[in-house]
């Protein structure tokens, strides 16, 4: 699939939020999407996902199946859980048997079981969530969207979702993941497009790229969104440590690195 020359504002005259965006991404492909707040990453999402339509450009050989996972699901629906989920499925194609089971399994695996005569609006945000992952996953997805899937979901679930997103490129799909809370880690293999200023690089980064260790001492207090934004700026932290301890010297190179240097971000 192909986003060419993409460019989308919410407004007639208002600004572009993204600016002539070009990027592909294949079968079997996950690519995790971050930047800082309001820097157009559901934007991008929405498009890829056929959600948004580009104001110039346009996308090429998107999947027939899409599933896509809004950051929020919209639980203003006044169905119960097996009701929508089961609606969703027959939408998706399938037959009234097939969808009962489907339902099924997927209430079953995401823990969902007793809430499935549970309305919409009654879930908590974390079980609507699951409600909406379980909706893009009733039948395998060639593109599977999802925006911040990690927020608001117990350990549990969030355990799961790199599962559910290797289950998706097994069967030849592709995934498009937003994160800026640094869950990429999941992702080890994930490309990791950055959106900053209405365009989206692509990260070259290789194995053998040279790296720095840059070492930040940031209040105690601040340090789980001073790692975040490290993160979300395409940083690996390598290690938080407490300031009493003793530094040991930056690694030299990035065979040092691995060996766990004890700096609180790594710049590249
Ligand atoms: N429906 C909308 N109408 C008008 N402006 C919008 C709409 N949705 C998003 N925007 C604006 O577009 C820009 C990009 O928003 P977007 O939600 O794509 O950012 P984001 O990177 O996903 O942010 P976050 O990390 O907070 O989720 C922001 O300036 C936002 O205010």
């Amino acid at each position: 699939m192909r986003l060419e020359n993409v460019w989308l504002r919410y407004h007639r005259r208002g600004s572009w939020v993204l600016r002539d965006v070009d990027v592909r991404i294949g079968p079997g492909e996950v690519a995790v999407v971050l930047g800082r707040n309001g820097v157009g990453k559901s934007t991008l999402l929405q498009v890829a996902a056929g959600v948004l339509r580009p104001g110039r450009g346009r996308v090429i050989d998107r999947p027939a199946r899409v599933g896509w996972v809004p950051e929020r699901f919209p639980a203003d629906q006044p169905f119960t859980v097996a009701r929508y989920l089961t609606g969703m499925a027959r939408v998706a194609g399938l037959a009234r048997s097939a969808a009962d089971e489907t339902v099924t399994a997927w209430t079953d695996r995401l823990g969902l079981a007793a809430f499935r005569g549970v309305r919409l609006p009654e879930l908590s945000k974390g079980t609507a969530q699951k409600v909406g992952l379980a909706q893009a996953m009733l039948r395998p997805p060639g593109l599977l969207v999802l925006d911040e899937p990690w927020e608001g979901l117990d350990a549990a679930t969030r355990d799961l979702v790199p599962e559910l997103i290797d289950e998706v490129l097994a069967t030849g799909g592709a995934v498009l993941v937003s994160d800026h809370r640094g869950e990429t880690v999941r992702l080890p293999g994930a490309r990791r497009w950055t959106v900053a200023d209405g365009t989206v690089t692509e990260e070259t980064s290789s194995g053998d790229e040279a790296m720095a260790v840059v070492e930040v001492a940031v209040p105690a207090a601040r340090v789980a969104g001073a790692v975040a934004r490290l993160r979300a700026e395409g940083h690996q932290v390598l290690r938080v440590r407490p300031e009493a301890e003793p530094a040991r010297p930056p690694a030299p190179d990035p065979a040092a690195v691995d060996g766990g240097v004890p700096a609180v971000g790594e710049a590249r």
